[in-house]
């Protein structure tokens, strides 16, 4: 059938934004069935009970010559047989954590609207927010809403909701003190002086980027995944939850529930501890699985090197027999890098190992 020229074209109209994780539960629209793009590839969801190494803050901080010895071994150890442990007496307030989580919540809770004004369209925006991880090269969605925001070197945050920016600021400001001694009592237990990760990769121009994570209740849990099987880009990540278990963590070659002491940090290495320390502390992969019954919410604090720095192994930790097993990169590009490509595994990492040297 042939179109009369004279009837008025209709705008193209632009599509729909892709509808928040929480938006699909809290309209109805899932009912009880997962909807297909959400259906992961791996759903076998099985983890064992084993007991996580914890480190006492109090100890690394305050505690006398020998005591403080023996934490920086025991956070060797943490750090090179599993890079994941549970920070206890970390001395951060309870009321600054609270704070953080009701703010996140309150952020989520946010119009929708209103949320996608901070969606932001590159991965180094000082502010994000969206679903899945990078649902433009996902043939699978995860079952989780987010939002980023890069806090240091340069403080930023979103206006909305009242509050928030207040309790951001306390709660990252605190990570990032126990995060600072927690990578001076590292570059102790690899043999080298305390303030060496610091000076080497400029950490006072570090980047610091507050995720917080929302996996809503998913009626299907055993199809849908939180977030697979992945590790973190930065140095270490500092993991908050708001009381509802699904961090899984590999260890020995198995799936490791983690369930913290209350009022503990999850503290987890990333690939730039691996590339830095050599391989001697490798970045542990982790995921979250979803449940049918609460709204889980993580804040996960990341510390990275500066924008800028090349990094690469240390000199110092490439000795003797010993190669170096990554080429250098600027983590600028190496954060670019990761979220160009499906988050899999240890994916972008494996691009810089050597092979020869
Ligand atoms: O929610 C969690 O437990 C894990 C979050 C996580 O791995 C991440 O944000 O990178
Ligand atoms: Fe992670």
């Amino acid at each position: 059938m042939a179109t009369s020229d004279h009837q008025p074209q209709e705008e193209p109209r632009a599509a729909p934004p892709p509808m928040t994780v929480k938006e699909l539960v809290d309209s109805g629209a899932v009912g009880s069935v997962v909807p297909p793009e959400y259906r992961s590839r791996d759903q076998d969801h099985a983890a064992v009970e084993v007991e996580i190494p914890t480190v006492d803050f109090l100890l690394l901080r305050e505690g006398d010559d020998r005591q403080r010895r023996k934490t920086i071994r025991e956070l060797g150890r943490a750090c090179e047989e599993w890079g994941f442990f549970m920070v206890v007496n970390h001395g951060v307030p309870i009321g600054i954590i609270d704070a953080m989580l009701d703010a996140a919540r309150g952020f989520f809770d946010l119009p929708e609207a209103e949320k996608r004004e901070y969606a932001g369209n590159h991965v180094l925006d000082p502010i994000r927010c969206g679903t899945s991880f990078n649902p433009a090269v996902e043939d699978v969605k995860y079952w989780r809403d987010y939002f980023k925001l890069i806090v240091h070197p340069v403080f930023t945050s979103p206006s909305k909701p009242p509050g928030f920016s207040e309790a951001l600021l306390g709660y990252a400001t605190c990570v990032r003190k126990m995060t600072m001694e927690l990578l001076r009592g590292i570059s102790e237990a690899l043999g080298l002086e305390q303030h060496c990760m610091e000076r080497e990769l400029d950490l006072y121009n570090g980047v610091q980027l507050v995720a917080g994570n929302l996996y809503p209740p998913c009626p299907q849990p055993e199809l849908a995944m939180g977030l697979p099987p992945h590790s973190d880009h930065g140095l270490l990540t500092v993991l908050l939850q708001n009381g509802v278990g699904g961090l899984q963590v590999k260890h020995g070659g198995s799936w490791v529930h983690v369930r913290p002491a209350p009022c503990s940090f999850l503290v987890n290495t990333g690939d730039h501890m691996e590339i830095f320390s050599n391989g001697r502390i490798k970045s542990v992969l982790h995921r979250a699985v979803v449940n049918s019954w609460a709204t889980r919410m993580s804040i996960a604090v990341v510390q990275g090197p500066s924008l800028e720095t090349c990094v690469r192994p240390t000199p110092l930790l490439v000795k003797g027999v010993d190669r170096r097993m990554f080429r250098g990169m600027k983590y600028r590009d190496y954060v670019e890098f990761q979220q160009k490509n499906r988050l899999e595994e240890k994916s972008v990492l494996d691009v810089l190992r050597s092979t020869g040297d």
